[in-house]
């Protein structure tokens, strides 16, 4: 399970939660404007946005999972088993594999109003990177400060919804997630108000009673309504520190702890890593489940208009400050 989202103070922020059981040895990666994009089925992009993110590097390519690019357009894949179908090729579309999808979109576009006119004539084609990366079954969230989008292709076809609620988790499709929220109208961040009867007495004996009945499960039907609850209810300042704090709250809301999540035996999903992109400065910052401290790659510190990938490795062990 996996959740995305955006947040908007002074600056815009975006990110995710991967959870997951195991790690494919992903790293920050840099892809800097000159790095030649190929395309299995459409034209090069031999220079294009620069891009930071996630990524899986396999033989020289960067396999992204989340990323943003330099001018703050920001894309997330998440698992999207049963319900991710993808097309063969077709002669009157552009034909993008889901590896290259965030490649094709970062590279070229600015905003979400932009790419939602470039996927009328695009399709998402059955294509695998390799034997040892095969598809994988996605769909993703897309926003710049302003709007945010989910991708989905599905036996029917391509569906482009807005997301006003700037949150994404994985099943159901997302008409479903967001139709369900209806049934979360009545959660409020105030005290409840007696509308039971007037026939009885009832007695507010704790705080933050107004969203009982707020999901606390890892479903994702469940974490969609928890996140979308956080984040729509969200308050911080404005600054770095506390727009970053927020946000990893926002994703800490629905992280999953080892053990409560069994996929086979013995093996737990867990919060493998959570991100947060300042999409207005291209610092990708993270955590992961064994650091809690904050580590950040800056886009604007590589050489943008270079040809190489920079990848950082994951500090991955915590980081303790002993005071004394
Ligand atoms: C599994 C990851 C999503 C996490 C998630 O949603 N888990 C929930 C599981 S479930 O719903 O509860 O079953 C996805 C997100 C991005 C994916 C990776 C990226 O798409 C990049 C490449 C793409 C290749 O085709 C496959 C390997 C891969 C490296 C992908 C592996 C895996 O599918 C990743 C890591």
């Amino acid at each position: 399970m996996c959740t995305g989202a955006n947040y908007t103070t002074r600056d815009h922020y975006f990110g995710r939660n991967l959870d997951l059981e195991f790690s494919y040895n992903e790293t920050v990666t840099v892809t800097p404007r000159n790095f030649p994009f190929e395309f299995r089925k459409a034209d090069p992009l031999p220079t294009h946005h620069a891009i930071i993110g996630m990524a899986t590097i396999a033989d020289g390519y960067p396999l992204y999972y989340d990323a943003t690019n330099e001018k703050g357009l920001s894309m997330a894949g998440l698992n999207f088993p049963e319900n991710a179908d993808y097309k063969p090729e077709a002669a009157d579309k552009t034909n993008i594999t889901p590896f290259e999808f965030i490649p094709w979109i970062l590279g070229q576009f600015e905003t979400v109003d932009e790419v939602k006119t470039a996927l009328q004539t695009m399709s998402l084609v059955d294509i695998s990177f390799s034997e040892s990366f095969p598809l994988s079954p996605l769909h993703w969230i897309i926003s710049d400060r302003t709007a945010s989008i989910t991708v989905e292709s599905v036996k029917e076809g391509l569906k482009v919804y807005d997301n006003p609620i700037g949150v994404l988790t994985n099943n159901p499709t997302f008409d479903i997630q967001s139709f369900n929220l209806n049934n979360f109208m009545h959660l409020s961040k105030n005290p409840p108000e007696k509308h039971f009867s007037d026939a009885l007495e009832f007695d507010v004996y704790s705080r933050g009673m107004g969203a009982i009945g707020l999901p606390g499960d890892l479903s994702s039907a469940s974490r969609f309504v928890k996140a979308a609850f956080t984040k729509m209810n969200s308050v911080s300042g404005d600054s770095e520190s506390e727009s970053i704090s927020q946000f990893f709250q926002i994703l800490g809301s629905v992280a999953q702890q080892r053990g409560c999540v069994e996929v086979s035996p013995g093996k737990f999903e867990i919060t493998i890593y959570s991100s947060c992109c300042n999409t207005d400065k291209g610092i990708y910052y993270y955590t992961t489940y064994e650091n809690s401290q904050v580590s950040g790659v800056d886009m604007h510190k590589e050489d943008l208009d270079g040809k190489e990938l920079a990848a950082y490795p994951l500090i991955k062990g915590q980081q303790i400050h002993l005071q004394n």
